[in-house]
């Protein structure tokens, strides 16, 4: 069962979210609820919002994979990112021509273009390369934004403009840091690179991401580095717990 199909001008499914053990209760008090959770690259985003919303029994939905999966398909159809005449418009066609499908699972989200499942394809050096030239395009934003306001809550948004151009009105919002070089020695465990390469490449990014990466006023900032992964999505639980209002304050009016 897919909640509802993201229809604009361009087709992006909604796929099926895993089914949750939710006690009526739960289920009740989560309605219409949206948590965000922002941060600088590889600050432990996707991670923690997993275990926050697998915690939560929601699902989580990984915004940077929608930028990503924008990268593959302008790379596959041999556009150069630096040289191409109207990249932003050649961006849009290719996302016209595709269907792409987000599918938050419990256990993470995947992404569909069509048939074919690239999800592996989105985290390579070469997609991290390319995605802050495409995350900045205007139109691009908007075809994501589209997609993520179209998406039934209650669930964990992560990003980096979640909080603040995306979903304001959250219910809770948080913003992960660390030092570029406490994120490149934990990305270093993924990837086989040099660790002072990798922390360049994250002060890079971060760079070309400043212009959406500025925290929420009313979102809660993480320094992770003090912090292991559980650590962090524990102190998120807590928050959201001691801050009764937030899980009973519907982003979204629900019927
Ligand atoms: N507090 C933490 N302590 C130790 N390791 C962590 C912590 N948070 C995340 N990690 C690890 O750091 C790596 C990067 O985390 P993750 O991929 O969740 O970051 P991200 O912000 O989503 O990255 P990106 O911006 O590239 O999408 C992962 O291997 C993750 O398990
Ligand atoms: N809401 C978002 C999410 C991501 N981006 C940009 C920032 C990165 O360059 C790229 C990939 O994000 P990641 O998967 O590393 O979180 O997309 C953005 O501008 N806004």
């Amino acid at each position: 069962m897919t909640h509802g199909l993201w229809r604009s001008s361009y087709t992006v499914l909604c796929g099926p979210y895993a089914s949750y053990g939710w006690g009526a209760a739960v289920r009740h008090r989560l309605r219409g609820v949206i948590v965000t959770i922002d941060g600088v690259a590889a600050s432990g985003k996707s991670s923690v919002s997993g275990g926050v919303a697998s915690a939560l029994g929601i699902p989580y939905v990984s915004s940077g994979l929608l930028y990503r999966a924008a990268t593959l398909l302008a790379l596959e159809a041999g556009l150069d990112l630096h040289q191409t005449a109207d990249l932003e418009a050649a961006v849009l066609q290719e996302l016209a021509r595709h269907t792409l499908v987000l599918e938050p699972l419990a256990a993470g989200n995947r992404v569909w273009e069509g048939q074919r499942e690239i999800t592996e394809r989105l985290h390579s050096t070469r997609i991290d390369k390319g995605v802050s030239i495409i995350a900045v395009m205007p139109r691009v934003r908007a075809w994501v934004d589209d997609q993520l306001r179209a998406l039934p809550a209650p669930f964990v948004a992560e990003g980096r403009d979640m909080g603040t151009a995306v979903f304001p009105e959250a219910s809770a919002k948080f913003y992960l840091t660390a030092s570029p070089r406490i994120r490149a020695e934990r990305r270093a465990k993924e990837r086989p690179e040099d660790i002072p390469a990798i922390e360049a490449a994250l002060t890079r990014r971060d760079e070309l991401d400043r212009a959406q990466i500025a925290p929420a006023p009313d979102a809660l900032v993480i320094d992770t580095g003090p912090l292991d992964l559980q650590g962090v999505i524990d102190l998120i639980l807590s928050k959201l717990a001691l801050s009764n209002s937030a899980l009973s304050k519907p982003t979204h009016q629900t019927s």
